[in-house]
């Protein structure tokens, strides 16, 4: 069965049925299952054709599984009045099966559940779906796979079986390479969803849009222009119960060989033939492959004071939470300019941005006191902004320059628009057979090519990590990395958000209101009293 690209979606009708794998642990509770719940609130899911199915090992009833996720699901704005509603009506639809990863006993009885609601959905026609969610480390893919494929396939005519993994897929170019391989015999490439959560965020969906949609960027998007590109993520919260999981793949894996990549790609592609996932995915991965090799010089790592008083984490670990690399792509478009990404955990503040750094203007006749540059930065979050610094004339009588931004803040442009969670919409592909925003196998494949050297380098301690205190900007040494390569700070300028809230604008025009209300009254009674005077 051929998969739809994204225009081509038509709504399939049929039973669905969704399985939670891992139902027990972190991302189920936090991300998988509060998705599933503003899917069925919003009707994407609907009670009479979808049912959901937790799995795992810890042993549990139906009803212990709804209360453990209860909590986790919260209502959105201005959902309040119907939340206790809703939330009911979504843990209904909730079945959980216990068993192990690895033997079938678990897995014949998941299929038995999930076999016998779909008979009891079969007289209304349609195909049957089933979408397999891997909230599970990844060193239970391989038996997991196995055990679907051999117990829980059975295909109604025009149904699928579609199977959702979730990253680090792997921890170097081998071991991906030799999941991709077991994975890649049991299931088509079509079947399979390499999920990145970043490609589901806002604005990170809008980059295509804004580079291929508007004709103020597609000339200036290039090194003629543009000096350097810096990827930031940045968390004010440690590894915080995750010690041991993030020990064993660090900073690297965790963010920058996964998000922060794709996000580079699709910041530095080139146009592609036409919104199909293949042809985006070509796109990104020519980009991927002029990645040069990673120069141990334009490598800053880092490890936050106090991390490894984790009892999960060996005292004497080496595994940065904190990184800040360049990457240079030898391409046309982009030779010369530095793309510097970096990541942090316990930094001093949670943040995630796109920050393109333009050059100086030539001949520049308005001499201003400090370098200043133009910047075009995409705030993925929080409060979701575009914005462009640019010098304007200071108001005034003077001709004096000033830093000053375009600014398209979403809390303000967008009030009423409640923006979805990446994990909504990327589940909600996965339903509609949209692999767009997926990450393909040969992407993958480059994107650990790229970093595996460098890798296995710390891995070795050949490269040692820096410390850096809690609630800091991370080691000295990246901020000056970044200065070596050409990144300008503009010293003295600072982005304030918009902060006219909507209950601020109502205010302000209803206060308009009541003065034209005020004002016409007192007109009409003038008038009225000129008219009996007279
Ligand atoms: N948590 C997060 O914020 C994020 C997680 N991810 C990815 O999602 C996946 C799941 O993550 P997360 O929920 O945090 O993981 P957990 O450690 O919570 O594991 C999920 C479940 O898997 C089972 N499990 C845990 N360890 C093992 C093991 N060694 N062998 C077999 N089963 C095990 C447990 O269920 P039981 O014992 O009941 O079988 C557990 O409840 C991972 O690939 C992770 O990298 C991605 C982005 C964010
Ligand atoms: O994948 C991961 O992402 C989260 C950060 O996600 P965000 O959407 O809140 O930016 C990070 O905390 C975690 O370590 C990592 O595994």
């Amino acid at each position: 069965m051929g998969e739809p690209a994204s225009s081509d979606y038509q709504p399939e009708t049929g039973c669905l049925s969704i399985i939670v794998l891992g139902a027990s642990g972190d991302l189920a509770k936090k991300k998988t299952f509060p998705a599933l719940f503003h899917l069925h609130r919003q009707a994407f899911i609907e009670s009479h054709d979808v049912h959901i199915f937790g799995y795992a090992r810890t042993k549990m009833s139906d009803d212990d599984l709804r209360n453990h996720l209860r909590g986790y699901l919260t209502p959105c704005k201005g959902c309040e009045e119907t939340h206790k509603e809703d939330v009911s009506k979504f843990l209904a639809l909730i079945n959980y099966v216990s068993g192990p990863y690895d033997a079938e006993e678990g897995f014949l009885s998941l299929d038995e559940k999930i076999s016998a609601y779909e008979m009891s959905k079969n007289n209304n026609g349609g195909s049957c779906r089933r979408l397999f969610y891997f909230a599970l480390p990844p060193s239970v893919y391989p038996p997991v796979c196995k055990m679907l494929k051999s117990f829980c396939m059975k295909k109604s005519e025009g149904g699928w079986a579609r199977v959702v993994v979730e990253k680090p897929f792997g921890k170097d170019l081998n071991s991906s390479e030799a999941l991709s391989k077991q994975i890649g015999e049991l299931f088509d490439e079509s079947q399979i969803y390499r999920i990145d959560h970043y490609l589901g965020k806002e604005l990170v969906q809008n980059l295509l849009v804004l580079r291929f949609a508007n004709r103020f960027f597609m000339p200036l998007w290039n090194h003629d222009n543009i000096s350097n590109v810096q990827i930031v993520f940045k968390e004010d919260f440690g590894t915080e119960g995750r010690g041991g999981y993030f020990n064993e793949y660090g900073i690297i894996r965790d963010i920058l060989q996964n998000h922060l990549l794709q996000v580079l790609c699709l910041v530095a592609m080139e146009k592609p033939v036409s919104l199909k996932p293949e042809h985006i995915r070509d796109e990104k991965v020519k980009v991927l492959q002029s990645i040069l090799p990673i120069n141990d010089d334009e490598v800053v790592i880092g490890q936050y004071e106090g991390y490894t008083d984790d009892p999960t984490v060996p005292k004497d670990s080496n595994t940065p939470t904190f990184a800040t690399l360049v990457l240079r792509i030898h391409n046309e478009r982009w030779e010369g300019v530095p793309f510097i990404l970096k990541a942090g955990k316990s930094m001093k503040s949670r943040k995630a941005e796109i920050r393109v750094q333009f050059k100086d203007v030539s001949a520049d006749i308005f001499k201003p006191k400090s370098k200043v540059r133009n910047e075009f930065v995409i705030r993925l979050q929080p409060s979701e902004a575009i914005y462009m610094k640019l010098t304007v004339k200071e108001p005034g009588l003077e001709m004096k320059t000033t830093q000053s931004e375009l600014d398209l803040s979403y809390q303000q442009r967008y009030q009423d628009v409640v923006i979805p969670e990446a994990y909504e919409r990327l589940i909600l592909d996965t339903i509609r057979g949209d692999q767009q925003h997926f990450v393909r196998r040969d992407e993958l494949k480059v994107a650990w090519e790229i970093f595996t050297p460098l890798l296995h380098k710390i891995d070795n301690n050949e490269m040692r990590s820096l410390p850096y205190k809690p609630g800091s900007r991370g080691p000295e040494e990246a901020d000056k990395l970044a200065e070596k390569v050409g990144y300008v700070q503009t010293h003295g300028y600072v982005w304030i958000p918009p902060t006219l809230s909507k209950r601020e604008m109502k205010s302000m025009v209803t206060r308009r209101r009541k003065i034209c209300f005020t004002f016409a009254t007192s007109f009409f009674l003038t008038a009225l009293s000129i008219l009996i005077l007279h």
